[in-house]
């Protein structure tokens, strides 16, 4: 018998979600067609805000590779827009001038980014943030513009705002009213976000309407209402969706807000529904994937007729992602005459927590700072549970109070604990033993708990931990490197030992790459591991290397480059500033500047130009452009301070001259005071070291920049030449064991301090991390002198730019 066509419309989040619920409950039933106007297979729209974030790849936010739908016989097509439904014919048209018949058809259109109508909205520089293209467009305008600008302090303006700090641009966020996020928050959680942002350097313009944006061909800056002004070489717009009702309503299937639909997603045309952002349900339309995927699931029961469960609304709650924020916010949590609340405001630990009640039902809470209780008291307003019989308080507290553990072991089965996918603990416990799962990664692929937003991962951890017990075992929780391989960079390391592969190409290849070139993920941290692991053998791949790494020095927005010759724990002679200056006047160098790691800066050198400013200035390489040691930041200490308890300087010294040059996962920085008043800011380095009396106290995954942290006293030792075994040690564990672009800071926070403590105290492992470290230090060279000396290497990076 020949299958019922169905068609489905947008191939978004909530489209997919319907099209892979129908094949669970019945692969045979239906010839699937799909279009999607965007030229990309099923992605995770929500992850743009990581992408942005700097957390993850666009490689790697696709849901459904090309493979899963020519595996599923449906035939997709993308960058193809349907125009026109003929409901009596059952027929629908594309922009490519396709006709194609159908017996059931999806709507799942989902939205558009609000544009505000106003003059100067199309201007170059003007994006909103909805899909890959506008995430490109903001990371490519960060590499050359320095000052953005976000229109709407909501969930997307805000994440935006985030994702543009990331990638070093200044960012003031313009709001409409006094209060951020005024959709999910009341005045005092709003409150304290705002601190907390502005503490993470995010400027905001509240209370502010924006008028016009001026410039020329490009934006340059916006005027509000009230004449004000402000500058910006990027604006973005995240002012809120409107559903895409276009095609619906050109078709004459009947729209209000979002295409009408009744408690089975059915529009008044028959055979056709609608799900997602773009179908309105009871004057309902919902901007958040768990409503919408609810939806294709009932969607799915009743068009391959398994149930006919009504689709009743849904109470949604949210989350920000944004590091180092904790928000959460669920039903309706603004008081009115008929509600009463409970609130806790603990100005010292920055927690705040208000429950709504009304007729003795939780219907509503806002979260700040803590938000453990988030599920639990979603689960109490969904299930409209009577708590008459509570004491009030009790409703507040997490039961557990102590551990993470704890708290999962008390968590009831019926608890959801991913809430974009509606998955309880109940059913992830179930898989896990039933399914013999033993990764989050199998969790999500069984039971799609932590496949959209991916907050509940480290719940789903625990959870794995606490089902599975002794069989835990940590070093299977892998996550692929990058999208071109399912090899986490453990399997990938080991394969590399044990197949004793020399060369980027040559893993690619054994290790069976989906992409044979590899992408700009894998191939830097490919040719990092291979130099980790044998840097006896290692030969530097330098078209592996980002193009500051290719040319030793850092490049500008104007193309030119800028040098930072090294200077010993920020020390310096008359001789090198006589150096520095002939080169400056003989180079034209447009600005000489002093760095924040206390060294000396020559901006705008052009690239042609590099190798002979090197040769010139004849000093080592400050490697500021390098994932490596970049400065040793030093106090002047006892020599002259009348504090300093120990000589900061020469440690300094001593330390900078040990470890340059060393590869290492990303960029370290290291200073040293010499007493506690701590001038150097040695709190806020991958390695601070304070002096004290009579020693020295080591501080680990500090971080003075995007991600703010405090480092964590590692320990206190006594002598100069424990500080260097323990620096040495310290460094080596991290080069072996940290993923490719992970900072110490958030490092030291996946490993946990305690246990880098037990690796470092052990005095055999720390002997045998030395050893290690020692002999990758005996490979090290300094590039500068390298293709000075090299008529080859300079041709081939310089020489042939000259006419
Ligand atoms: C940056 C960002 C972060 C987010 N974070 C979160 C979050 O943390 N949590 C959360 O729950 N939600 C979040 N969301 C919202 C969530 O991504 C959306 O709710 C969800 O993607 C909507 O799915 P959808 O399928 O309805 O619509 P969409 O994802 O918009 O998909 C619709 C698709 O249909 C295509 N289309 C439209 N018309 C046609 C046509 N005529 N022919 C062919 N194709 C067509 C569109 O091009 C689009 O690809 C976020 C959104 C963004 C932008
Ligand atoms: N973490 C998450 O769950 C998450 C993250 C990003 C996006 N999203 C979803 O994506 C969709 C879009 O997000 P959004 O933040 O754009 O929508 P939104 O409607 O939640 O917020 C828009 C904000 O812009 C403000 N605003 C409106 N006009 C303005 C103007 N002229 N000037 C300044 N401010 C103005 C509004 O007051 C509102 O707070 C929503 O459905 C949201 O739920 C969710
Ligand atoms: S840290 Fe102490 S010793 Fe060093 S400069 Fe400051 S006050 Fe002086
Ligand atoms: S809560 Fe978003 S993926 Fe689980």
């Amino acid at each position: 018998m020949e299958r019922k066509k169905l068609v489905l419309v947008g191939n978004g989040m909530a489209g997919v979600r319907c099209i892979e619920e129908i094949l669970k409950i019945d692969a045979e039933a239906f010839d699937i067609t799909v279009f999607g106007s965007e030229p990309h297979p099923n992605y995770n729209r929500i992850l743009l805000s990581t992408v942005l974030q700097g957390d993850t790849s666009i490689q790697d936010i696709t849901l459904n590779e090309m493979s899963w739908y020519a595996e599923n016989n449906i035939k997709l097509y993308t960058g193809e827009t349907v125009i026109k439904i003929d409901p009596d014919q059952q027929l629908l048209f594309t922009d490519l001038g396709k006709e194609v018949f159908y017996d059931q058809l999806i709507l799942a259109t989902g939205s558009q980014p609000f544009m505000l109508p106003i003059p100067g909205a199309v201007k170059e520089g003007v994006t909103a943030f909805r899909d890959i293209k506008d995430c490109e467009t903001m990371i490519a305008a960060a590499q050359n513009y320095k000052k953005a600008v976000v229109i709407g302090g909501g969930l997307l303006g805000l994440e935006a705002a985030r994702g543009l700090i990331n990638l070093g641009m200044k960012v003031d966020v313009v709001h409409l009213t006094g209060q951020l996020m005024d959709r999910q928050l009341d005045l005092v959680a709003s409150d304290l976000l705002k601190k907390e942002l502005e503490s993470q350097g995010m400027n905001f313009l509240l209370e502010k309407q924006t008028e016009e944006i001026f410039g020329g061909k490009r934006a340059e800056g916006l005027r509000f209402k009230d004449g004000s002004t402000v500058d910006a070489d990027l604006v973005v717009m995240a002012v809120g969706i409107k559903p895409n009702v276009q095609l619906a309503k050109d078709s004459g299937i009947p729209v209000n807000r979002g295409i009408v639909v009744d408690d089975y997603l059915q529009t008044e045309i028959p055979n056709v529904y609608a799900v997602g952002e773009c179908a309105e349900h009871r004057e309902m339309v919902y901007g958040l994937v768990a409503p919408l995927y609810e939806q294709g699931k009932i969607l799915a029961e009743r068009i391959t007729g398994l149930k006919n469960r009504k689709y009743e609304g849904s109470v949604i709650s949210t989350q920000l992602k944004v590091s180092g924020v904790d928000v959460f916010s669920a039903g309706q949590f603004m008081e009115s005459e008929h509600t009463k609340a409970i609130k806790i405001h603990d100005d010292v630990e920055g927690i705040y927590k208000k429950i709504v009640f009304q007729n003795n039902k939780v219907i509503g809470a806002v979260l700040f700072g803590d938000i453990q209780d988030g599920p639990r008291l979603l689960k109490m307003i969904l299930e409209k549970v009577d708590v008459s019989g509570l004491p009030k308080i009790a409703v507040l507290a997490t039961p557990s109070e102590d551990t993470a553990e704890s708290a999962v072991v008390s968590m009831p089965a019926s608890e959801v604990v991913c809430g974009c996918n509606g998955v309880t603990k109940g059913e992830i416990c179930e898989a896990i033993v039933t399914q013999d799962l033993k990764t989050v990664d199998q969790v999500r692929d069984c039971t799609n708990a932590s496949r959209s937003c991916g907050g509940c991962k480290p719940v789903v951890a625990e959870l794995l931990e606490y089902t599975l017990g002794d069989d835990f075992d940590y070093s299977e929780q892998k996550e692929a490197i990058c999208s071109c391989t399912t090899l986490s960079r453990e399997e990938v390391i080991e394969e590399i030992r044990t197949k004793d592969l020399k060369f980027v190409k040559e893993v690619m290849h054994v290790l069976d790459w989906k992409e044979k070139e590899g992408c700009s993920k894998c191939r830097p941290a490919l040719n990092y591991y291979l130099g980790m692991i044998n840097p006896a053998q290692y030969e530097d791949e330098s078209a592996s290397r980002f193009v500051n790494e290719r040319l030793h020095a850092n490049i500008q927005k104007d193309g030119t480059y800028s040098v930072v010759p090294r200077m010993y724990g920020g020390v310096t002679t008359a001789e090198d500033l006589r150096k520095i200056a002939n080169v400056a006047e003989a180079y034209n160098v447009p600005m000489i500047k002093l760095t924040g790691g206390q060294r000396i800066d020559l901006l705008g050198i052009k690239k042609e130009d590099l190798p002979n400013v090197w040769a010139d200035l004849d000093m080592p390489s400050g490697y500021a452009y390098a994932k490596s040691l970049r400065t040793v930041k030093t106090c002047v200490g006892e020599q002259f301070c009348r504090f300093g308890t120990q000589d900061s300087t020469q440690m300094g010294i001593d330390l900078e001259k040990k470890f340059e040059r060393l590869n290492t996962p990303h960029k370290v920085k290291m200073s040293v005071s010499a007493c506690p008043r701590n001038c150097a800011e040695s709190g806020i380095k991958d390695l601070g070291i304070v002096g004290v009396d009579g020693g020295w106290e080591l501080y680990v995954g500090g971080n003075g920049g995007t991600h703010l942290r405090a480092g964590d006293l590692l320990c206190t030792v006594q002598t100069k030449e424990e500080v260097i075994t323990m620096a040495a040690a310290f460094l080596q564990y991290y080069r072996e064991t940290a993923n490719y672009l992970e900072r110490t800071s958030k490092w030291i926070e996946r490993v946990g301090l305690e246990h880098v403590r037990e690796v470092l105290f052990d005095e055999e492992s720390r002997s045998q991390l030395v050893e290690r470290i020692e002999e990758a230090l005996v490979y090290t060279q300094d590039p500068w002198k390298e293709i000075i000396g090299s008529k080859e290497t300079r041709e081939k990076l310089f020489e042939s730019l000259k006419v």
